[in-house]
């Protein structure tokens, strides 16, 4: 007998007789509703669920004692002095966020055309990363690999002529991953969208020992307009020189993010990661599809900002559209997200038990 519609085809055509209990009823057989009728139901045909487990929070440094200083475009985010991090590390790991990742405002002073603060084994980055392991050694700790917040033009690269140099930033990223995994941190994250960086800081890190350290690729990363909150927190919205377009990807695009994350995985990614988030969903259904990775979207700071700004206003539930966003990655396929709702999120999960 052929099914349709869980209904018998056979059977469809056979009137359901007379007298129903209910008048006006239709004749459906199948009504998705009443998988709907209760919370209940509702929890038992459940197809993802978010978890604090899936979270991995971002943090903005800044040099200093005991200052937090708030981000004007990311409303509820604050730059933190590596003790405020710490203090921050702490609620991660009573709220079980597993993982922190960590940004630095560079001091203006310290930046420069080659962003050479990013391989100072003692920059703002280091300092707490070592803050940080020393109290919660368990807490996963990512660190950033980019010299955007490191150079006087803003961009992630070296540039010569107008043009960021390719194989010489990816020798500065190396030393860069370096310091910062020397100094504890777990994950190496590399942002930058340079051709061949995650094998060459695989090998630097093999050959320096550090063969646990893993990295997280930014292996499709669009050159985005949701990046402009960011670029305020880290103090580069207006040193920026141009656009990224000749290194972040073209929005346009899915198959080629399908090609950079085959090379990153390669190259010895552990973890692979599309970011943005929320308007690239359909490549981190891709990306899951393909590759069968880890792999982790990031809700930039520009994703952050619109709700948080409609909420701010009163337009919309912020804490409704941040759960229905952090599940919607989950829908499309991603492990984890990182975003600047984690805490705000691991603190509902945990009042909801
Ligand atoms: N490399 C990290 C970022 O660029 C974050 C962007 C954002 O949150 O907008
Ligand atoms: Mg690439």
């Amino acid at each position: 007998m052929a099914i349709k519609y869980g209904r018998p085809i056979e059977l469809r055509e056979v009137a359901r007789g007379t007298g129903t209990a209910v008048p006006h009823a239709l004749d459906l057989t199948v009504r998705p509703r009443r998988n709907r009728k209760a919370e209940w139901a509702r929890r038992m045909v459940r197809e993802n669920v978010l978890t604090t487990d899936d979270l991995i929070w971002p943090l903005f440094l800044i040099d200093g004692d005991n200052k937090r200083e708030p981000v004007a475009s990311m409303p509820g985010v604050e730059r933190l002095s590596v003790d405020q991090a710490v203090r921050e590390a702490e609620r991660a790991m009573k709220l079980t966020i597993p993982c922190i990742a960590l940004f630095p405002y560079t001091d203006p002073s310290l930046r420069d055309e080659e962003g050479s603060e990013a391989t100072n084994p003692n920059n703002l980055v280091c300092q707490a990363v070592r803050a940080i392991k020393k109290e919660f050694p368990d807490i996963g700790v990512l660190c950033d690999v980019a010299l955007d917040p490191f150079t006087s033009h803003g961009h992630d690269g070296l540039i010569s002529d107008g043009k960021i140099l390719n194989d010489e930033t990816v020798a500065v990223l190396v030393r860069q991953a370096l310091v910062q995994a020397e100094a504890g941190c777990d994950i190496i994250a590399p942002s930058d969208m340079m051709d061949g960086r995650v094998a060459a800081i695989r090998e630097g890190l093999d050959r320096a020992g550090l063969l646990d350290v893993q990295i997280m690729a930014y292996a499709a990363k669009y050159a985005s307009a949701f990046y402009g909150p960011f670029r305020d927190a880290i103090g580069s919205a207006k040193t920026l020189t141009g656009d990224k377009r000749t290194y972040q990807m073209d929005s346009a695009n899915s198959d080629e993010a399908l090609r950079e994350v085959e090379l990153d995985i390669a190259e010895g990614a552990d973890m692979v990661m599309v970011k943005p988030g929320l308007p690239y969903l359909d490549v981190v259904r891709r990306v899951k599809d393909t590759f069968a990775m880890p792999t982790f979207a990031y809700q930039v700071s520009g994703e952050y900002a619109m709700i948080a700004a409609a909420a701010g206003n009163g337009w919309l539930d912020g804490d409704r559209a941040m759960m229905e966003s952090l599940l919607a990655f989950k829908r499309a396929g991603a492990d984890g997200v990182l975003s600047y709702f984690a805490p705000k999120a691991a603190e509902k999960l945990r009042a909801q038990g």
